[in-house]
């Protein structure tokens, strides 16, 4: 029976699936797609490698994230009926100061990641409720955990620090940074896309989903990024407000007398696009939209990847290339516009008909620094650490 092996990543606003044939190196996809609506009304969407729908089916209204995971093994299955699936590779979130690579999953390392679930509120228990309703389901399951935060573990240690005294850093209250596994992703195609020169050298990935975050990578390498302890620092992002003056959350608690679990509501579910806009968390709705609020909050979103791609470029100590990735950064052609307009210090010139076409290359000849844009592929990362502990395991 041929091996299939299945890849889960749980964003804050859905369920990614991949499907790969695990009986060769360069690991095909067999097919892709995602549920959405989890919470609200679930939809079970899926294609094969030519993006020809599979199945378009809506899951009963309500239903869990682990119910949601059942029925995406049922699919596996009955789609490829001549396959087995050998091993279940998950994006964890967290991975904290004990996990800096991918590992295999058992009851001591859920134990060790369930401690996490404060520091990652909108991903970590939705990850881990899935390896456990699979784990119910197929016992002998391999499930392999692969961390948003291990591309970031050699991070250099002034960059991990904060002004704090040091028994806190030693307790785990550091910079862990996270999308590492699309940055990880990142390091690894660059140089196929931008040359191998260009990818050696100082380039800034700027990863614009739901969650959003930027990374400076020298030689292939994360040397800083925006996110910190948790998934809240940094850029604004759907829900979320990134970057903010911890004086806010005491002064929200002292004047305004809100609890901690109020505070987490505001700045994890309330803040950032949908806060600012008071309209939506999507991109698309306040692109779209003529009212004064989503102008603002759009203006801050960019203003904000401008000020990161500065410090990060200092950080670097010059800038080679600059590049788009996730949901934003891939389709909002009109945001890396704007973006790459308040970059003209940094000699940036947009080739505005490249840009319409999403890229690749969207600068002119002229243009100081390159910029791209460039799909991510987090879930064929998580098949390739998979497979590889998989390989181990035999
Ligand atoms: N064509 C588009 N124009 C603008 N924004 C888009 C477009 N397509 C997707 N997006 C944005 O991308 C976001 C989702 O990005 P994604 O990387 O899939 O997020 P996540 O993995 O965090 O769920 C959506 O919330 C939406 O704001
Ligand atoms: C870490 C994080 O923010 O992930 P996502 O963008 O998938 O929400
Ligand atoms: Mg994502």
């Amino acid at each position: 029976m041929k091996d299939a092996i299945l890849i889960l990543n749980s964003g804050s606003s859905s369920i990614k699936f991949g499907l790969y044939d695990g009986d060769h190196a360069s690991l095909p996809l067999i097919g892709h797609g995602q549920i959405e609506g989890i919470g609200s009304t679930p939809r079970l969407y899926a294609e094969d490698r030519h993006n020809a729908p599979i199945i378009d089916k809506s899951l009963e209204e309500g239903c869990s994230h682990g119910q949601a995971m059942a029925a995406l093994v049922e699919w596996g299955r009955t789609r490829e009926a001549a396959r087995d699936i050998t091993a279940v590779g998950h994006r964890v979130v967290h991975g904290g100061n004990l996990f800096s690579g991918p590992v295999r999953v058992d009851e001591r390392v859920l134990g060790e990641l369930d401690k996490l679930n404060p520091l990652a509120p909108l991903h970590q228990p939705h990850n881990l409720a899935g390896i456990r309703s699979l784990a119910a389901l197929e016992p002998d399951l391999i499930q392999v955990a692969c961390f948003d935060t291990a591309f970031h573990c050699q991070l250099p240690k002034v960059a991990k620090q904060f002004a704090l005294p040091p028994r806190l850093y030693e307790d785990g209250v550091r910079r862990y940074g996270f999308h590492g596994l699309s940055y990880e992703y990142m390091a690894e195609i660059l140089p196929s896309i931008i040359g191998e020169r260009t990818a050696a050298g100082r380039v800034v990935v700027a990863h614009l989903g739901n969650g959003a975050s930027m990374c400076a990578l020298k030689e292939g390498r994360s040397i800083a990024t925006t996110m910190g302890f948790t998934a809240l620092d940094g850029l604004p992002m759907g829900t979320r407000c990134g970057n903010l003056d911890p004086g806010v959350v005491l002064y929200l608690q002292s004047e305004w007398g809100m609890s901690s679990a109020e505070v987490a509501e505001l700045l994890y579910h309330q803040s950032g696009l949908l806060g600012m806009s008071g309209i939506s968390n999507d991109m698309r709705e306040l692109l779209a939209s003529d009212a004064q609020s989503a102008k603002e909050a759009i203006a801050l979103y960019v203003y904000r990847i401008n000020r990161e791609l500065g410090a990060l470029t200092a950080i670097l100590g010059g800038l080679d290339a600059f590049v788009f990735t996730a949901g934003i950064g891939e389709h909002a052609a009109p945001i890396r516009a704007r973006v790459c307009e308040l970059a003209s210090w940094a000699g940036i010139r947009l080739d505005e008909k490249a840009n319409e076409a999403h890229g690749p290359r969207i600068t002119t000849e002229d243009s100081a620094v390159p910029v791209w844009v460039v799909p991510t592929d987090e879930e064929w990362m998580i098949a390739r650490h998979t497979q590889a502990i998989v390989h181990q395991a035999h």
